[in-house]
């Protein structure tokens, strides 16, 4: 059985260099970002997610709405545990599939192959399953004689071509995406799609951030709106996006 948890998550980002004063007088009117406030050092820092309460149980279809700036991505990179909750606690049952942030721990001077090796075992994959895996990566990748370059060679299409292989090569538990997935061209965004729809298919959980609601609808049962950091709707997809639009 698949679960999240989140009690309290609070997570904030100093920002260096200017005071706290004059960046709240700009920033006043602002629809847009996180909350700006002061640490405990007086330094301004934007508090991108307050006291974050959620729940999600196995088979649900969350989106994750709200403005620019509101904590959509943030959010989810606390739930893959690329940033640690400053206070508060989370709690993930199940392997998490990230698929954002997915040139995240590649090594720039490591070959294609180092590279999937090294994603692989990030993503939880043991050797003898990254090695099972390799062939059928490979192929995905068509980046043939590429693979034995380091991956700072690259192109943007190329790289996001070797980490979606890799990040799409387990079965998801907990699947975390955002919208659009990087430089990809025609046809591998094709295939990249009808991947990313089996795989939501088998995820125990979905997560999924947009603006798009074409994008969500299709999978999505229940929304999450976020604004200025906060929760501010959670309930039935088409009633809170309703809501979001009026
Ligand atoms: N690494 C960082 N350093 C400083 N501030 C950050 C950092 N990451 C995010 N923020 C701030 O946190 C707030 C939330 O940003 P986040 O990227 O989570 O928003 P979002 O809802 O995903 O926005 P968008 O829809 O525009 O992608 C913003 O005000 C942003 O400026």
């Amino acid at each position: 059985m698949n679960s999240i948890r989140l009690q309290n998550v609070s997570v904030s980002f100093p920002i260096y260099g200017t005071s706290t004063r004059s960046l709240r007088n700009r920033i006043m009117a602002s629809a847009t970002g996180g909350r700006i406030g002061s640490d405990r050092n007086d330094r301004a820092c934007v508090q991108a997610l307050s006291d974050i309460n959620i729940d999600i149980g196995m088979g649900e279809r969350v989106a994750l709405i709200g403005h620019n700036g509101a904590g959509k991505t943030t959010l989810l990179r606390v739930l893959s545990g690329i940033y640690p909750p400053q206070t508060g606690s989370i709690r993930v049952e199940g392997k998490i599939a990230p698929l954002f942030d997915i040139g995240f721990g590649m090594d720039p001077d490591g070959t294609g192959y180092d590279n999937i090796r090294l994603r692989s075992l990030y993503l939880g994959l043991s050797r003898e399953e990254v090695e099972r895996r390799m062939e059928d990566i490979v192929a995905f990748t068509e980046l043939g004689p590429f693979l034995d370059m380091p991956i700072r060679t690259y192109s943007a299409g190329m790289q996001t071509r070797l980490s979606f292989a890799v990040s799409t090569s387990i079965k998801p538990e907990v699947l975390l995406l955002d919208e659009g997935i990087g430089a990809g061209d025609a046809a591998f965004m094709e295939k990249a799609n009808q991947r990313i729809q089996s795989f939501i298919g088998q995820a125990g959980i979905l997560v999924l951030a947009s603006h798009s609601k074409s994008i969500l609808a299709p999978y999505c049962t229940r929304a999450i709106r976020l604004e200025h950091g906060r929760i501010v709707d959670d309930g039935p997809f088409e009633e809170v996006m309703t809501r979001y639009e009026g």
